[in-house]
């Protein structure tokens, strides 16, 4: 069964979460739950380094880990930084720096050895932004890829953007673009899109929860792969947000309204599922 939200059309059948559980409930051992982390995990503040996934998400993540396949937390976050907000869930895989990094069940982190060399150049990036950046904007250095935060002083965005926009043709990184950031990365292919495309090759189903426009590569993975093989039955679920919400709600099947709501929705998938 196809994820019912296909474009434009309209669903043949009404899609509720209830019938989504449903079907995966039937085909439970051979899903694959995915999961962003800030904004989707983890509601949004203002300093990066002070977030942490509500307690009723971790709780329902632990009970429904037995239950599927495999859950994955795919996120732009630096795995080291995922593990330590997350713990070493037995049964967790962690994907993190948009798949350039990865840990599997709580085992040692793997980094893609085309994106290596570039630890260097991301480094004096970050330098260089905090010393050419105007105050108020903040810059998280991840080694492999450096994010320019404007949060706390809205008006600061297209001075940011222009600045890593140059910086990024200059050294022949890549833009990702997010909710109040701009992030610069190694040339190197891999997103949330690739992570997914990877995982769900022998699922029967997968679930993606995401708030931010880098996800929507993930919910486009997932379509795809419905539309590869009939069995496969996916959910793309978006996480509401005043910032990239309305995009990526139009780009899923359910929305959810905040992290906090996520928590009593995978409370009660994991009553459906067990
Ligand atoms: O892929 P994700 O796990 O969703 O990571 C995307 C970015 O998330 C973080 O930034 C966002 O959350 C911050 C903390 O709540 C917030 O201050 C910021 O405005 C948001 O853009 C993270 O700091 C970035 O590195 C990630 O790229």
């Amino acid at each position: 069964m196809p994820p019912l939200n296909l474009g434009k059309q309209p669903p043949k059948t009404p899609f509720t979460a209830d019938l989504a559980w449903q079907a995966t409930a039937a085909r439970a051992a051979g899903t694959v739950l995915f999961f962003d982390f800030d904004g989707t995990l983890a509601p949004v503040r203002d300093d990066p380094t002070s977030v942490h996934p509500t307690p009723r998400v971790l709780t329902a993540i632990e009970a429904l880990a037995p239950v599927v396949r495999r859950i994955a937390i795919v996120s732009a976050r630096p795995v080291d930084f995922l593990r330590d907000r997350l713990g070493d869930l037995a049964g967790v895989d962690l994907y993190g720096l948009y798949g350039l990094e990865h840990s599997h069940s709580g085992g040692e982190t793997v980094t893609e050895p085309a994106a290596l060399p570039w630890v260097p150049t991301m480094a004096d990036l970050a330098d260089e932004a905090r010393t050419e950046l105007p105050a108020g904007a903040l810059v998280e250095y991840k080694r492999l890829s450096v994010a320019l935060h404007w949060r706390t002083v809205p008006q600061l965005g297209p001075a940011v953007t222009r600045w890593g926009s140059a910086r990024a043709e200059q050294l022949g990184l890549r833009v990702q673009t997010g909710r109040m950031v701009l992030e610069l990365k190694p040339p190197v292919d891999r997103d949330k899109g690739m992570v997914i495309d990877e995982v769900v090759r022998d699922a029967e189903a997968a679930w993606y929860f995401g708030d931010d426009v880098s996800d929507i590569k993930a919910f486009t993975a997932l379509r795809a792969r419905a539309a590869a093989e009939p069995h496969f039955f996916g959910v793309c679920v978006a996480v509401a947000n005043p910032e990239t919400g309305e995009e990526v709600a139009a780009a899923a099947d359910l929305t959810i309204d905040s992290p906090a709501d996520l928590g009593d929705f995978l409370t009660d998938a994991a009553r459906r599922l067990a």
